[in-house]
């Protein structure tokens, strides 16, 4: 089995970005979503940026946001991928990838299989679907440690790449990508000691178990 790339999201701190390119994650990702506890301003996320450049790819994670703020944070961070983690189309996430010359991501809440069905909708939009849990109404939209089941998603096999998000932690992500054989894993608070408080023993354990299983 080949091993999944890894995405350790919500970076907000120096230490966890170094504790992640010290664990020999893929990607950062960087929430540009005021009501997050993992927010990170422009400002903050340019000096993050500059400590990322070469060492683990950047992804600017955004909910609906409008061109404006994609364009500032685009500006100050050098983002490699836009993930777009709202209710954005096919045409709007095609849009941005066209106005922002970079690969987009888009985020599918999943519940049913008819959730996952709306990722080939997205075909030929994006670089990649992100399979995340769905998340309870008047909540965050990601980022709040619940799964969802493995099943629906095990050994797909779509017209776009894909990921597994949602609840995964150093003990379970090794069985999530045996049960599901995904190209990629994202995790948020599995590797928190409290909401937006990365812990850097969590992150390298998170690392070492993806590989464990890969
Ligand atoms: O992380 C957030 O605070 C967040 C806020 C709004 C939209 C999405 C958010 N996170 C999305 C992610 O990429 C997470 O990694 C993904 O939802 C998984 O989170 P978790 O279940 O906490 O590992």
């Amino acid at each position: 089995m080949t091993t999944p790339a890894i995405k350790i999201c919500g970076i907000s701190t120096s230490e966890a970005l170094d504790a992640a390119i010290r664990a020999r994650a893929d990607y950062a990702g960087f929430v540009f979503f005021a009501k997050s506890p993992r927010n990170v301003t422009p400002r903050e996320a340019a000096q993050l940026s500059a400590r990322a450049a070469g060492r683990i790819a950047r992804v600017g994670l955004f909910v609906d946001a409008d061109d404006a703020t994609i364009g500032e944070a685009m500006e100050a961070a050098s983002l490699d991928v836009l993930q777009l983690h709202g209710k954005e189309t096919p045409e709007r996430a095609a849009q941005l990838g066209a106005r922002f010359g970079v690969a987009v991501w888009k985020a599918l809440s999943v519940a049913s299989a008819a959730d996952v069905s709306r990722a080939t909708d997205y075909a030929g939009a994006v670089e990649r679907v992100l399979f995340d849990a769905k998340t309870p109404k008047g909540t965050l939209p990601g980022g709040m440690g619940l799964s969802f089941d493995w099943s629906l998603v095990a050994n797909w096999k779509g017209p776009v790449a894909w990921g597994l998000a949602g609840g995964l932690a150093p003990g379970n992500v090794a069985e999530a990508i045996v049960r599901t054989a995904t190209p990629l894993v994202d995790t948020s608070s599995g590797v928190e000691s409290a909401p937006g408080v990365k812990d850097e023993g969590l992150i390298a354990r998170f690392c070492e178990a993806v590989r464990s299983a890969g």
